[in-house]
């Protein structure tokens, strides 16, 4: 074949390409989006939503229409995937596809009220990257710091931090919010920078008010944390002593500029994704926390059968260390219970195809928002039967060992599961196995001695948590005092 002829050939079948890839494009676009309650005009679907609690309309919707479902809300289309099996199918197998961020995500998340009281939709800057370069130098180093292997190194500072809480909760039970926010602040500072919070530390309240403020951000995208957060934007040596000294200890932000210092792009991405860390990582594990504890006080039956394993197995003369947590099959149980009864980031975060697609005959653009009702998937009745008890009991099999559910779907999806999920999941055992060893958790008494009942309730947001509750953390033990809690925790490590 001549220069010229090939040419023509080429030039004939892109020709071909092009139309049928137009005509495909085209019939695909013909195809219905998934089911859902017909929108009116301007408001969409909002009147029928619970906008406090979305994840239950959507739930209720699923129960009509499907596992896949259309809304809209004002003038924003919106994908809700239902179960697991249809998360996975998009999220997963076909993950090349479904990594990317919907472009608007910010001011899709404000028209839902997600963000009232949460921090998670503005701060969360790798949450809201694009899928691309940038991502993926993020992903790198959160991988290289969090990933299995690495993250068990953070352990003795994780039981360290939880053993501080005892302290806290025995010197002042009342509030408990307080030590359990500031002790997911604290593993999560380390971990990332080293640094070691201090009780009302004023950088993390810093942190904090810069998340505020971005917050109200005019364009969130122009208000960056780490503009707010000085340390930051100094060197390596500068970030923290002891990394010059070589004393320091590990850290996503040490392990990082190890091995990046010097790549511009990469300094960039510790910045951005530490900035991101705190909080991702924080107010997430806090809300886990204040769920077992809820939970504890209301199922007083499972508390003790989690104390009384860990009575059997770390006896009264120390407290309870990472080397137990395969001896206690009942406390893990507790754990998983605790994120399939109240996923606390119930809808995730939200994903979106690079390319048009095509699922089960129903067309899903490119660029929509796709939402995982992960609330809806740990409620489903056909996977866990009576699903609003709090029952340990379903992660057993009939021959009494622990099943494989894990209950993955609160940590997302695919290529966009969480980074933090191993560090967070050794920070919560060590606490409630801690938590539970020293202390029970009552419901509350009135003047007359009268357990004070309450009905749960929780904050809406994208991250989801108890409302305060009354509740009574009290020792266990008669002769727990600082002095003796002191001791144990000096046994301990
Ligand atoms: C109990 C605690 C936590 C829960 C329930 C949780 C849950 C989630 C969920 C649902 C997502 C969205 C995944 C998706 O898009 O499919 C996510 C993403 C993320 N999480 Fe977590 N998380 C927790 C703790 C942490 C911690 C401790 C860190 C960091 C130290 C962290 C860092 C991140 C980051 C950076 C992302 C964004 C990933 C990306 O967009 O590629 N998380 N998390």
């Amino acid at each position: 074949m001549d220069l010229a002829h090939g040419a023509l050939v080429v030039a004939f079948l892109t020709i071909i390409g092009v139309t049928t890839s137009f005509t495909q494009k085209k019939k695909r676009k013909q195809l219905p989006l998934p089911p859902g309650p017909n929108p009116l005009p301007i408001i969409g679907n909002l009147h029928r939503m619970n906008t406090d609690f979305p994840w239950i309309t959507y739930k209720e919707w699923s129960d009509i229409y499907g596992d896949i479902i259309h809304s809209r809300i004002l003038n924003q289309d919106v994908i809700i995937l239902n179960s697991e099996e249809v998360a996975r199918a998009l999220l997963e197998k076909r993950s090349s596809n479904y990594s990317d961020r919907p472009r608007f995500a910010t001011m899709e998340l404000q028209t839902y009220s997600y963000c009232r009281s949460s921090r998670f939709g503005i701060t969360f800057r790798t949450v809201m990257r694009s899928y691309g370069d940038a991502w993926r130098r993020h992903r790198r180093i959160y991988h290289q710091a969090f990933r299995p292997e690495a993250a068990v190194i953070y352990r003795p500072m994780q039981l360290r931090k939880a053993h501080q809480l005892l302290v806290g909760l025995l010197h002042d039970p009342a509030k408990y919010e307080l030590h359990l926010e500031t002790h997911s602040a604290s593993i999560v500072m380390s971990a990332v920078y080293d640094y070691d919070t201090k009780p009302n530390d004023p950088l993390v309240s810093m942190i904090r008010g810069a998340m505020d403020r971005i917050l109200h951000a005019e364009t969130p995208d122009k208000a960056a944390i780490i503009d707010s957060y000085p340390a930051l934007e100094r060197k390596r040596s500068d970030l923290n002593p002891r990394l010059s000294s070589g004393l320091s200890a590990p850290s996503m932000v040490s392990e990082g500029l190890a091995r990046f210092q010097g790549d511009a792009s990469f300094e960039l991405a510790i910045k951005e994704s530490s900035a991101t860390a705190f909080g991702a990582g924080s107010e997430t594990t806090h809300a886990v926390l204040l769920v077992s504890i809820q939970a504890m006080v209301l199922n007083p039956e499972v508390q003790k059968r989690a104390q009384a394993e860990i009575d059997r197995v770390v006896g009264s003369d120390r407290l309870p260390d990472f080397g137990d947590r395969v001896s206690m099959p009942y406390v893990e149980a507790v754990l998983r219970e605790t994120m399939r009864f109240y996923p606390i980031v119930p809808l995730g975060a939200p994903h979106a195809a690079v390319d048009d697609d095509v699922y089960e005959g129903y067309f899903i653009p490119k660029g929509i928002s796709i939402l995982t009702n992960i609330w809806a998937m740990t409620h489903d009745p056909n996977k866990y039967p009576a699903p609003f008890e709090f029952k340990p009991e379903r992660f057993f099999t009939s021959s009494g060992d622990l099943n494989d559910d894990h209950v993955t779907p609160i940590w997302g999806w695919g290529r966009r599961i969480c980074v933090g999920r191993y560090l967070a999941d050794a920070t919560l055992w060590s606490a409630i196995a801690s938590m539970l060893a020293v202390f029970d958790f009552l419901k509350a008494t009135d003047a007359n001695r009268q357990d004070i009942d309450f009905e749960p309730r929780w904050t809406s947001g994208i991250t989801s948590r108890p409302v305060n509750f009354p509740c009574r953390i009290v020792p266990r033990r008669r002769d727990m005092d600082v002095e003796k809690l002191t001791s144990l925790i000096g046994t301990a490590v």
